[in-house]
């Protein structure tokens, strides 16, 4: 997999923001997205994983242009972007559909499901816009034809997010970005959801991009992960090796926060290692060692640099842990969001 070219890539994306100008506060930009390089390959499911205001919607609004990019670059099937004007992500849009963190407030309340659905093919021009073909195009979300003469309100929520991966299908799209895809709903639920992604991705080769704060979605469907920390990646590789052997602290203490079903597995009473301080407080050097069990003096000033490893991975840490299972690293865990 590694070898195929990426359908889409960012090199060094980083985002900033204007500070607020209030008394004593900093007037140099926030930087919500640090230098974030992450390639999408055809058919290829990407999680990008971390807490919240780790930066993650910031970075699927910016592949898209909703967030302009402040620096880097974007490369679509081999052709970079010249610029980051509106203009310039037309042809990354064409090949690219939104999935809203909350699909309803997406809908349009006055528009059939029906409607909804084919209207960006429609404005596209991207394919038939018959009622069968519609209905077609439903069924491959997993929604029945019933459904399409219904308003928004009408529908329940797993409905719902079918409704809207439906419409982001209708242009027949190369990669999906979804934000939060399975939020507020069931359990039950949320696997039919992530079930339906991997079909789409089996039958038309679609590439996704999910981000979540919810490593369960992540162990489900991921083929690589990317986990970010303050807006950096700090560590990313398959999925498969990162459950497996977190390198990361960080990527260790969230798969340490994970919910256990059972509570006869869980493992002891674990030191809560705080919040996560804000963008505009990033810490000096590492920006987790305020939160690391393992860190040392180092870390507080050198930042580490993020380092491919002999394991296909990337890890940004000076005292990266090497395989599994010592008892002290597995007690680490992190304040739940
Ligand atoms: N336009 C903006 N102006 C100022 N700060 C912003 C802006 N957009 C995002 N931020 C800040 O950037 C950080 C990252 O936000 P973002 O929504 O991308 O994080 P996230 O990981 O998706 O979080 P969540 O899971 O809660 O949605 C947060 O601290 C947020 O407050």
């Amino acid at each position: 997999m590694s070898t195929t070219p990426a359908l889409i890539e960012t090199n060094r994306l980083s985002v900033a923001v204007p500070a607020t100008r209030l008394p004593f506060s900093s007037v140099k930009p926030l930087s919500i997205l640090v230098d974030v390089s992450v390639a999408i390959r055809p058919g290829e499911i990407v999680c990008m994983v971390g807490e919240s205001g780790s930066g993650k919607t910031t970075f699927g609004r910016a592949l898209l242009g909703l967030v302009k990019p402040s620096s880097g670059s974007i490369t679509l099937e081999g052709n970079t972007l010249p610029d980051f004007s509106s203009r310039s992500f037309h042809p990354v849009r064409r090949q690219a559909s939104l999935l809203f963190q909350d699909p309803v407030t997406s809908f349009n309340p006055r528009q059939r499901i029906g409607a909804m659905i084919a209207e960006p093919r429609r404005i596209a021009g991207a394919g038939s816009t018959r009622m069968e073909d519609i209905a077609a195009l439903a069924g491959t979300a997993g929604l029945s034809a019933q459904l399409l003469s219904r308003f928004p309100h009408a529908l329940s929520g797993g409905q719902a997010r079918r409704a809207a991966v439906a419409r982001a299908l209708s242009v027949v799209p190369k990669l999906i970005v979804a934000d939060e895809p399975t939020a507020g709903l069931d359990v039950s639920v949320q696997g039919g959801v992530l079930n339906l992604f991997l079909d789409i991705r089996q039958q038309q080769r679609t590439a996704f991009l999910l981000i979540t704060h919810n490593l369960s979605v992540a162990r489900h469907i991921a083929d690589r992960v990317v986990i970010l920390y303050l807006g950096r990646v700090v560590e990313s590789g398959p999925a498969a090796e990162i459950f497996r052997a977190p390198r990361h602290p960080y990527t260790m203490a969230l798969l340490d926060s994970e919910p256990v079903p059972d509570p006869a597995k869980r493992r002891g009473e674990p030191p809560v290692l705080g919040e996560v301080p804000g963008i505009a407080a990033r810490p000096s050097g590492c920006e987790f060692h305020t939160r690391c069990r393992f860190a040392q003096p180092r870390c507080q000033s050198d930042a580490p640099v993020l380092t491919d490893t002999a394991d296909e991975r990337q890890v940004a840490c000076h005292f990266p842990l090497a395989e599994p299972q010592p008892s002290a690293a597995r007690s680490l865990r992190l304040v739940s969001k």
